[in-house]
């Protein structure tokens, strides 16, 4: 059945239609939905919304053959009607002249998946970033706005930088503005106006030279200060707070209808933003975190029964502590949050360290912060302390179990000299190194180049290597963590010679709990497609 012909003879809430291809548009709920068919003649954005909340941006989704489905991101032309374009100017641009290929197709996407097999059905793509023929903005017409929010990462003056640069120099943008301590600059303090030589050395300190925040997002404030600086792309930098909150400031610009480009650029330290290869500045953090691991070796070395623990930041997700461990090779432990452990009795820490301390005569502990939480709460009083943006504020693990580790050998009577690292901000205060400089240079520049063709809301960032736009919701809805049955754990596990902490049936259980293929979701979708226009009888019956 082509459920989308049928669909599309309904009546249904309107949007912009675009040429070439059949667009499945999805309340981000995934209650409404609305096929749009290319031989459609333009729509405008009607009275009736379907029953969709005017904020919520809807998903577009094109289905292609064999289970290809691309995640495409919103267009300014999806909202705004006969929007002007022009040549990119970039065709003029004498450094690019000799590149074959500049211009990004507009067919081109990139696989979230590159592993398959004969019978794999193609599965989710991301439209692909980098220059279009046409743009959407004049030059003379932009007045970007470049913000920072939550915490600091290496590599955040970078992007600042590239932005500025790719804005003035690929596209003759020379009017960016930076707002001063995240979003709450955006309406309680002055912009500052940034050029290529104001930013020229900012690359080589750590931090962001426009100051950071957590808290302080006011939707309504933030757009009307959008709208009084007559700012028309908005660079938002930060993390998968800052990401809800840029797709909550597209949502209320897609309402208001204004000519703005809501670009997110994703940064973490911990690594724990989805879909995309990992974020910028980890690779500094990762080889940051080595100096404190070296010298937690060194001390535990030094001495008889010598105990190093190194503290690595990860409030949810063991990136940092789980790179850092098989960078180091000195480290004979590592917790994350993602795996359970377990201090007393066969099989747990104490157990391996009593092993390590006899046969080695020191160990290394890396623990990241989030690790072992349950096992505190347990035993410590908690209490349910948050900071400006809503995180839970963590106990420190690291002081917990050295307390603990102590108190457990003093028992046994055996005598350890512990020494306990915390390099917390140490490790994200530095600036970016060379590799994470490359590739903040890719990311601004792709976030440029999709801003200029119209594209809005969306996050930038590598998929398998290749710069894609992906839509927020993809980026927002999970988190990215470490799966303790992928190969990169048992990697991490037979470097250090740890107890995996994990019973053979919790294994069984992880394997599993599997993620639904694209091609189901397509089909789920389309279902609740037929469901909803009567196509199908209800589901109760
Ligand atoms: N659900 C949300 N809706 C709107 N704004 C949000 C939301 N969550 C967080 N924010 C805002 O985003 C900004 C940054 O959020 P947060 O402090 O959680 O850091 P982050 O972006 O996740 O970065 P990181 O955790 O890597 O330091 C804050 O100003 C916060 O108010
Ligand atoms: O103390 P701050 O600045 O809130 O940042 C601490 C937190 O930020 C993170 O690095 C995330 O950016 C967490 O791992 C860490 O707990
Ligand atoms: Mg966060």
């Amino acid at each position: 059945m082509d459920a989308f012909s049928n669909a599309s003879s309904l009546s249904l809430p309107k949007f912009r239609c675009f040429d070439r291809t059949k667009y499945y548009f999805a309340a981000a709920g995934g209650t409404r939905t609305v096929v749009v068919r290319s031989s459609m003649s333009p729509v405008k954005l009607g009275a009736s919304n379907g029953g969709m909340d005017a904020t919520s941006s809807p998903k577009k989704i094109v289905p292609g053959s064999c289970g290809y489905v691309l995640e495409d991101v919103p267009h300014l032309s999806d909202f705004i009607l006969d929007l002007p374009t022009y040549r990119n100017p970039l065709q003029y641009n004498p450094c690019y002249a000799a590149v074959k290929q500049y211009f990004v197709n507009d067919d081109d996407s990139v696989a979230q998946k590159i592993v398959v097999h004969k019978d794999s059905t193609r599965g989710t793509h991301f439209r692909r970033a980098g220059p279009g023929q046409r743009v959407y903005f004049e030059s003379e017409e932009v007045q970007a706005c470049i913000v920072t929010c939550g915490g600091l990462c290496p590599g955040l003056n970078t992007v600042i930088r590239e932005l500025v640069c790719g804005l003035y120099h690929m596209y003759g943008v020379t009017r960016v503005l930076g707002i001063e301590g995240g979003y709450r600059g955006f309406y309680a303090r002055n912009t500052i106006p940034l050029t290529p030589k104001s930013v020229n050395n900012i690359h080589k300190s750590g931090g962001t030279i426009l100051g950071t925040s957590r808290g302080g997002h006011d939707t309504s404030k933030i757009v009307d200060s959008i709208q009084d600086r007559g700012i028309n792309q908005a660079y938002i930098i930060g993390g998968d707070g800052t990401q809800r909150g840029a797709s909550a400031i597209f949502g209320e610009i897609r309402r208001r209808g204004l000519k703005v480009a809501v670009v997110g650029i994703p940064k973490t330290i911990d690594n724990d933003i989805p879909v995309i290869d990992k974020s910028f500045g980890f690779d500094t953090a990762v080889e940051e975190a080595q100096r404190a691991i070296n010298a937690a070796h060194v001390e535990a070395e030094s001495v008889e029964n010598g105990v190093g623990i190194v503290k690595l930041m990860g409030r949810y997700s063991g990136f940092i502590a789980m790179y850092a461990t098989l960078g180091s090779r000195d480290v004979d432990c590592c917790l994350i949050p993602e795996t359970p452990f377990y201090l007393e009795g066969p099989g747990g820490l104490f157990e391996y360290m009593e092993k390590q301390l006899k046969e080695n005569g020191h160990m290394v502990l890396v623990i990241a912060e989030g690790a072992g939480q349950d096992l505190l709460a347990e035993s410590i009083h908690t209490t349910d302390q948050r900071d400006a943006s809503g995180n839970k504020l963590l106990p420190d693990v690291g002081l917990w179990i050295s307390q603990k580790m102590k108190d457990h050998f003093k028992q046994k009577k055996m005598e350890i000299t512990l020494k306990y690292i915390d390099p917390t901000y140490m490790i994200r205060a530095v600036p970016g190194n060379a590799s994470d400089n490359v590739y903040c240079t890719l990311l601004a520049q792709s976030a440029v180049h999709g801003a200029m063709a119209g594209y809005t809301g969306f996050t930038v960032g590598p998929v398998n290597n290749r710069h894609a736009y992906i839509p927020f919701y993809c980026i927002t809805e999970k988190q990215n963590k470490v799966v303790i049955t992928d190969r990169m754990w048992a990697r991490l596990l037979s470097s250090t010679n740890q107890p995996s902490f994990v019973c053979p049936e919790r294994v069984k259980e992880l394997k599993r709990v599997k993620e639904p293929r694209p091609t189901q979701l397509v089909i789920s979708s389309l279902t609740n497609l037929c469901y909803e226009y009567g196509l199908m009888p209800d589901k109760t019956e």
